[in-house]
């Protein structure tokens, strides 16, 4: 009889040097699975902390056993992951696959992820200075700039948001999640898929039509850029309506002459061609490369394209990945406090690249739920 673990187990033979955990060795080193371990709970299952055999502390992710969706991203995230390694990618140290278990085994990162940190709210005593901002976002450019240049075949990650940036002890940035990464094969520039990622995030250009390229991360990165300036989420239900958007309020700013040099905007055009590849992207935080600011268009933004019906909440955990073709949850994410906001007076050590005049502004978590339709 063919076995689901052994249908797994089968697939992941065909993937070299990927350690496997037995369920015991899971189950204790969590005290199994214990709510004191929780960490983190993601659209596919919860992630524990725990120590392992060889003393090494692991982030455990747990699928959900009745979550079909997680099966594909399970073996892609192994597969994608286990192959390459770079000091701004999550490690993975393992799997483990009994009967209708699958768990991922990672090293673990200390300080959680920027959606939980920065963006998340207030409960976190990190202290994301400029100096610390700016060496988050070289990393998570590097890191992308890697996955899409130097690994062969270009991976694109396609999920690219605070909760996938993960930080170790020292702040250095970690993208984590694989589980919906593309591999584009040789001479291809892109590849039709159904629309997976997170809304707020998704490329308009990737999300109406299914077309997916390196530009459709590069604008996820933007996005999360403008974020990681302005210490808030990308969008806000409760504010006042013209400033709910966060890529909006920025172009409005920007449009003003209020914002100056601001490379998440370029990484946000509506034209996929005009925004810069990953590797200028790095240039360009370092100070190697000019930012001509003067050539920003206006950022894509779905809500030109789609016709948004908002519907209330059913069961939808804010800011979580979407695989679906057509229908997308969305939220405001939590966003109960943004205390983190610096502002233009505030941050005389700021490069022109991340200067920003948002105000802080309070908002309660708020959650809503869009279906739309394709024009
Ligand atoms: N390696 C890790 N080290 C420390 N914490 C982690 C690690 N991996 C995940 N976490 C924590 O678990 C949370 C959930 O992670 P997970 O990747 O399952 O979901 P997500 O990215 O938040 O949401 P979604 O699955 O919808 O994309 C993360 O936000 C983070 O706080």
């Amino acid at each position: 009889m063919i076995t689901r673990a052994n249908g797994f187990l089968k697939q992941l033979s065909g993937i070299p040097d990927v350690k496997q955990y037995t369920y015991k060795e899971m189950k204790i080193a969590t005290e199994d699975f214990s709510p004191a371990n929780k960490i983190g709970e993601g659209g596919f299952g919860s992630v524990y902390k725990g120590q392992l055999k060889d003393g090494k502390m692991a982030a455990i992710k747990v699928l959900s056993a009745e979550s079909k969706q997680g099966v594909k991203e399970f073996l892609t995230e192994i597969d994608v992951i286990s192959k390459i390694e770079h000091e701004n990618l999550v490690k993975l140290y393992g799997c483990c696959v009994e009967e209708n278990q699958r768990i991922l085994v990672y090293n673990y990162l200390e300080n959680n992820s920027l959606a939980q940190t920065l963006i998340g709210g207030g409960h976190s005593n990190i202290q994301f200075n400029w100096r610390t901002r700016r060496e988050i976002c070289i990393g998570i450019a590097c890191g992308l700039a890697f996955l899409h240049e130097e690994v062969r075949p270009h991976i694109i990650h396609r999920d690219i948001k605070a909760s996938n940036i993960l930080l170790d002890r020292d702040l250095m940035p970690k993208i984590s999640d694989f589980g919906l990464a593309k591999l584009i094969p040789p001479n291809m520039t892109h590849v039709s898929t159904r629309v997976a990622g997170t809304i707020g995030y998704l490329a308009p250009e990737y999300a109406i039509r299914g077309q997916l390229t390196r530009k459709a991360d590069i604008y996820s990165f933007g996005v999360l850029l403008v974020e990681i300036v302005s210490g808030r989420c990308n969008t806000k239900s409760r504010l006042p309506i013209d400033e709910q958007y966060l890529l909006e309020r920025t172009w409005q700013l920007y449009e003003r002459r209020e914002l100056v040099g601001l490379i998440g905007l370029l990484c946000t055009q509506d034209t996929p061609k005009l925004r810069p590849s990953m590797s200028s992207v790095v240039k360009m935080l370092r100070g190697e490369k000019a930012v001509d600011d003067n050539k920003i268009t206006k950022p894509g933004l779905i809500s030109d394209f789609m016709d948004l019906k908002v519907r209330p909440l059913q069961n939808t955990k804010p800011g979580s990945t979407m695989t679906t073709a057509s229908t997308y949850n969305a939220s405001s994410g939590s966003d109960s406090q943004d205390n983190s906001t610096l502002s233009l007076e505030t941050s005389a050590a700021a490069t022109s690249t991340f200067i920003s005049t948002m105000s802080s502004e309070t908002s309660a978590a708020n959650t809503t739920s869009f279906t739309f339709r394709t024009v």
